[in-house]
């Protein structure tokens, strides 16, 4: 057990809800510890949400501000943590990359549909392509109901509802039944339903890095705001680490908590600051 893990509350706390690794582990009325400093010299890998977690939330998907600062500190951590580093986002990761610019880490996007095991290294597809023809039903729902913004990524579909809380009832019966006719998994993100083909979420790309030898052994810490980052506090519980929930508190497996992106961004600074400068290229691990 690292020194990280050692200061952290456990699976086995009194607290918990559930024993289980299936369901949330703390109830809402509880609250949960900040993480203690993040340490760039402890055995640990480090999972970021983007949207909510390393940005705030905007009205639009192309409206939110990127701090000019976010890429060149997350490539940064990056190399100190020995590319123990990976953003696990619900966006696509070529949307990510216009937003944030080509940042130099490992990159899960699409809810874990694609896949960049490190910094250059070829996208994979971990995912089968969401059906044309389910796309096209979500955006005549859509045109029907007022314009809601229809979002294709690779291997899903999102339909944005925040200009449109009215249409929620309907856009969930609809995806509903897209969901039950095609096999298909449904999330219910922030004012955003998504359709995807089954089998990859945040947990399994988690898991998937964890499985690669330049993570293999590290205590996972994720960092998450949405519901859907509740798959990736599971797993990161079931593989020895812990789950940061960004934001207020709700129920969640995830055992810690940070209020804010700011927050956020001030923890991921810090830690970058307590560091000693970072190996030269080629001297990380494999
Ligand atoms: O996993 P994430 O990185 O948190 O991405 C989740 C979804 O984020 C985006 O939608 C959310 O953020 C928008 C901008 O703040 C906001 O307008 C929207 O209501 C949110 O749901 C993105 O557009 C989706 O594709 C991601 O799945």
């Amino acid at each position: 057990m690292t020194n990280f893990q050692a200061s952290l509350p456990t699976a086995s706390t009194p607290r918990m809800a559930s024993p289980s690794h299936t369901g949330p582990a703390f109830a809402a009325e509880d609250d949960l510890p900040l993480p203690p400093a993040l340490d760039p010299g402890a055995n640990i890998a480090l999972f970021l949400d983007f949207d909510g977690t390393l940005v705030e939330i905007a009205d639009h998907p192309d409206a939110v501000v990127v701090a000019p600062r976010l890429a060149g500190m997350i490539t940064a951590l990056s190399r100190r943590l020995g590319g123990r580093l990976a953003i696990v986002t619900g966006r696509s990761i070529a949307a990510l990359e216009a937003l944030l610019g080509p940042v130099e880490v490992a990159v899960a996007g699409s809810h874990g549909g694609e896949f960049r095991s490190r910094a250059g290294a070829e996208v994979e597809p971990l995912a089968d392509p969401l059906p044309a023809a389910v796309v096209a039903a979500l955006e005549r729902f859509a045109a029907a109901n007022g314009g809601l913004l229809v979002e294709p990524k690779p291997f899903s579909v999102a339909v944005h509802y925040r200009r449109h809380p009215e249409a929620l009832e309907g856009l969930l019966a609809c995806a509903q039944i897209l969901a039950q006719d095609g096999g298909l998994a449904m999330k219910h993100g922030k004012q955003v339903i998504e359709l995807a083909m089954p089998g990859s979420d945040k947990g399994t790309a988690v898991t998937r890095f964890m499985g690669l030898p330049a993570f293999a052994g590290a205590a996972p810490l994720f960092l998450g705001d949405d519901v859907t980052d509740e798959d990736a506090f599971r797993a990161v519980r079931h593989l020895g680490g812990q789950g940061v929930l960004v934001g207020p508190m709700r129920a969640t497996a995830a055992a810690l908590r940070l209020p804010d992106v700011a927050a956020v961004h001030t923890w991921l600074e810090d830690g970058l600051a307590s560091a000693p400068a970072a190996q030269p290229e080629g001297e990380t691990r494999p």
